[in-house]
């Protein structure tokens, strides 16, 4: 079994656990609350195009499998404002518990605190975990294609715009490339980190973002460790770069993002 298939199967249990104790219906019902006061859509798949500079998108992430912990994050929240202090376009929340401690509470204390949009970055693989998302206040829903047969990505990308929230949808190679943009991705994250074996090949955006037509948005995932790996992104024409261990391990969050900004402003 593959790191990836050994984290869905816990999500799907733990998913199961919390669908006993609170309904779908439940949840659907605090997720059209949270969407009548949500951004659209349209506004927030917009602030994430590097129109006029890379944009950041900044993680909340305390360990990872691959990593080990990387910061205790006592109050996500306020880390969450340094990031916006610093300029960062989004934020994305880790809401896994089992191999990065995240949880849907700090997904919630981070949406009382930020206006910008936020992401729940987990292993989604079942309408639930969508709704779930929603009523806990995000704008856009990670969506793994390596995680997901055609059919499950199909329908969990409409179910998330029916919602209102913009599908994030990440692939690792060209294939999964073809099979996002098929699938009507407008927003498509390419992570250099291979999530079945966990390792990092930092050309794989280089090779992955030819696959990805103009309009989309392009957001290079993982391996960011400073202003010269940003800027290299934006030469290569992402429109995005989602960073979390090396702002989570810095003594400066907000000076972090506003240095990966800066580097990815055009000359
Ligand atoms: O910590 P890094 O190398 O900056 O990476 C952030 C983000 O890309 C990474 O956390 C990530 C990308 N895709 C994921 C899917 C699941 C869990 C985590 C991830």
């Amino acid at each position: 079994m593959s790191v990836l298939d050994g984290i869905v199967a816990g999500a799907r249990e733990d998913l199961e656990a919390r669908r006993a104790v609170v309904p779908e219906d439940r949840l659907w019902e605090r997720a059209q609350e949270y969407g009548q006061r949500a951004p659209a859509a349209a506004e927030v798949i917009d602030g994430l195009r590097g129109t006029d500079g890379l944009r950041v998108i900044a993680e909340i992430k305390r360990t990872s499998p691959a990593r080990g912990p990387l910061a205790d994050i006592a109050d996500p929240a306020a880390l969450a404002a340094r990031y916006a202090a610093g300029g960062a376009a989004a934020i994305s929340v880790l809401t896994e518990p089992r191999r990065f401690h995240g949880s849907l509470e700090d997904l919630e204390t981070v949406r009382s605190e930020v206006r910008l949009p936020l992401l729940r970055k987990d292993f989604v693989v079942d309408a639930y975990q969508v709704v779930e998302a929603r009523a806990h206040g995000a704008d856009l829903v990670l969506l793994i294609v390596a995680a997901l047969g055609r059919r499950e990505l199909a329908d969990l990308i409409a179910l998330a715009r029916k919602l209102g929230l913009v599908p994030l949808v990440e692939v690792h190679d060209e294939q999964e490339a073809a099979r996002a943009v098929d699938a009507g991705a407008e927003v498509i994250g390419v992570n250099a980190r291979d999530l079945r074996t966990l390792n990092v090949d930092p050309d794989t955006f280089a090779r992955v973002a030819d696959r990805i037509p103009a309009g989309l948005v392009r957001i290079a995932e993982s391996g960011v460790r400073d202003p010269e790996d940003a800027a290299r992104y934006a030469r290569l024409g992402a429109d995005a770069v989602l960073v979390g261990s090396s702002l989570v391990t810095g003594d400066d969050p907000a000076g972090a993002v506003a240095a990966l900004v800066a580097a990815g402003r055009p000359a």
